[in-house]
């Protein structure tokens, strides 16, 4: 199988390098800011599963650049979705918990209705809808609040804050499942062999690390994990305002992942020991 990745340097694509099937594509190769050439990659690539990678992911900044944000996440991945259907590769996609509102306390489900708070999850919305409008062979893989030793994310300004502060106040309004780079590769990988052997249905599946926890539990098992005195206030989000809101309910349904494709949800915990592991091997 030869798999084909949009994205190369970020969390997630920087897992799927590690494997064997997969080549992947930096910005160089395919900027998502020109639609059409990154079509004319998919029209003339040799690969048997294509999974885009890349993406728009400051949520702060996507409100003050809209249209930037919606040419990566939704304009190109609906052209590179039609140049998939048209050669018959299976597209796989990653989108956000961010594609809803956050209203509630039961997790989503893949059938429960998208209605994005703020412009991030917008675009990725507008390019969900673009990969099933294309027609073609297809899977989406909703997560979220990824974590890895690569790239910007929530345990790396955690372990930066908590090494220049004795004190952090922390949202404990918004609840969601936090999930390790990796296993989202991991999870990739067995959807990609599953559409490449034509059994994988085309869908939205939702995948996410458990037990579900607020922000300031997150905090809270990092800097337990890694041996930092921090003293943690539980705040709620108003009093962290920021350019986009956050959905408080990001708790996310993965029971069809589980049944569709034999994925199971990852315990964070687990993987957040990975990935503090792999970060202090890097220092040392
Ligand atoms: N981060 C998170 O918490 C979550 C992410 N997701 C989704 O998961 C997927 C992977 O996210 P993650 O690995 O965290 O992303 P990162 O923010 O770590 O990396 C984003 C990647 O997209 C690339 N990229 C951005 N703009 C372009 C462009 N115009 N052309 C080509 N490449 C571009 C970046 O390239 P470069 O290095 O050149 O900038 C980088 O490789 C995305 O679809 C994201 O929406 C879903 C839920 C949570
Ligand atoms: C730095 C900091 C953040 N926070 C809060 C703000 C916010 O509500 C929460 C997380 O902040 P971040 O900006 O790191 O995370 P954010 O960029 O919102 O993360 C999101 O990224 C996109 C790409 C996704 O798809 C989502 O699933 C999610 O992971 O933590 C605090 O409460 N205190 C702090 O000191």
């Amino acid at each position: 199988m030869r798999v084909l990745v949009f994205g190369k340097s970020g969390q997630v694509a920087t897992e799927l390098d590690k494997y064997d099937e997969t080549t992947c594509l930096d910005r160089a190769a395919a900027d998502l800011a020109s639609p059409a050439a990154c079509a004319e990659v998919v029209a003339n690539c040799e690969a048997d599963v294509i999974i885009n990678a890349a993406a728009y992911t400051a949520v702060d900044d996507a409100e003050s650049d809209e249209i930037t944000a919606t040419m990566v996440n939704a304009t190109s991945v609906r052209m590179m979705a039609e140049a998939a259907a048209h050669r018959d590769i299976p597209f796989i996609h990653i989108s956000t918990d961010y594609v809803f509102d956050g209203s509630g306390t039961d997790p989503w489900t893949t059938e429960d209705f998208p209605a994005p708070l703020g412009a991030y999850g917008r675009t990725k919305y507008k390019g969900e809808q673009g990969i099933v409008d294309a027609g073609g062979r297809y899977g989406i893989l909703r997560t979220s609040w990824v974590f890895s030793a690569h790239g910007n994310n929530f345990v790396k300004t955690m372990l930066r804050l908590g090494g220049e502060r004795d004190a952090l106040s922390i949202v404990d309004d918004q609840i969601g499942g936090p999930t390790a780079a990796h296993d989202i590769a991991s999870a990739l990988m067995v959807m990609a062999q599953a559409y490449y052997e034509g059994m994988g249905p085309n869908g939205v599946y939702h995948f996410s690390g458990e037990p579900d926890a607020s922000w300031a539990d997150f905090a809270t098992e990092i800097f337990d994990q890694s041996d930092l005195n921090v003293n943690i206030t539980r705040i709620p989000s108003e009093k962290f305002p920021t350019p986009a809101p956050r959905p408080l309910n990001s708790r996310m349904d993965c029971e069809t992942t589980r049944q569709t494709f034999g994925i199971y949800r990852p315990n964070w915990r687990d993987s957040l020991k990975i990935v503090l592991d792999e970060l202090n091997a890097d220092k040392g």
